[in-house]
């Protein structure tokens, strides 16, 4: 069973190196729609695969980084990077280039981790990121699948090497969310009470 749940937020980039010549020498922006799509094998007490509303806590403040931010491959000039860091107070710093593709492993990537840190507390289980659908206009979308994720030749994702600006962080519910994703710490889910016996 699979269940998706859509996330938007506008974000402005470079793609460096890419063949379309407006999109890789001028900052640009986009809105984007994100479609974040879990899948289980089974459901939880309230016969659900996740309940939408537990998306809008860490995963929706992590992908909301993106949000009203300039995010840069951290290979680009120098000069670049400190002018992004200068001038815009959102900011995040990426492993690797911003293309469509890239936004998806991202955010499949972040997801997933927090998946796999999070104590599920209304009998959830087995619950993963199926796929991220990125879609950066009307009319173009990436989407990716779990094979991608550790496929290096697209890229090497490790929590450690993203960063994020300080007023990103702040804007998060928990600004030490990042930090406690990258130790390993638990993220705990709100207790239900059950009402009905299954
Ligand atoms: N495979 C990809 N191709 C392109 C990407 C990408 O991320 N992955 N990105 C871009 C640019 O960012 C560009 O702004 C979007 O490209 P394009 O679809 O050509 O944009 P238009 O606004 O011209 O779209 P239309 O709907 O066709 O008017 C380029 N390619």
């Amino acid at each position: 069973m699979r269940i998706r749940k859509l996330f938007k937020f506008e974000n402005a980039h470079i793609v460096r190196n890419c063949s379309s010549d407006r999109c890789k020498h001028s900052i640009h922006g986009h809105s984007y729609q994100i479609e974040l799509i879990l899948q289980a094998d089974r459901l939880d007490n309230g016969q659900m695969v996740y309940d939408f509303g537990l998306l809008k806590s860490s995963i929706k403040d992590i992908i909301d980084s993106f949000d009203h931010a300039i995010c840069f491959w951290n290979k680009d000039d120098p000069e670049y990077i400190e002018m992004c860091k200068k001038f815009s107070a959102r900011w995040i710093s990426l492993p690797v280039s911003p293309s469509a593709e890239q936004f998806s492993r991202v955010i499949f990537f972040w997801a997933q981790s927090i998946l796999d840190q999070t104590k599920m507390a209304n009998g959830e289980a087995g619950v993963s990121v199926y796929s991220v659908i990125a879609h950066e206009t009307a009319t173009g979308y990436a989407q990716c699948f779990a094979e991608d994720i550790t496929n290096e030749h697209m890229g090497l994702l490790r929590l450690e090497d993203f960063e994020f600006s300080e007023q990103v962080m702040q804007e998060w519910t928990d600004p030490k969310m990042y930090q406690k994703l990258i130790a390993g710490e638990p993220f705990v889910n709100p207790e239900v009470t059950l009402q009905v016996k299954a």
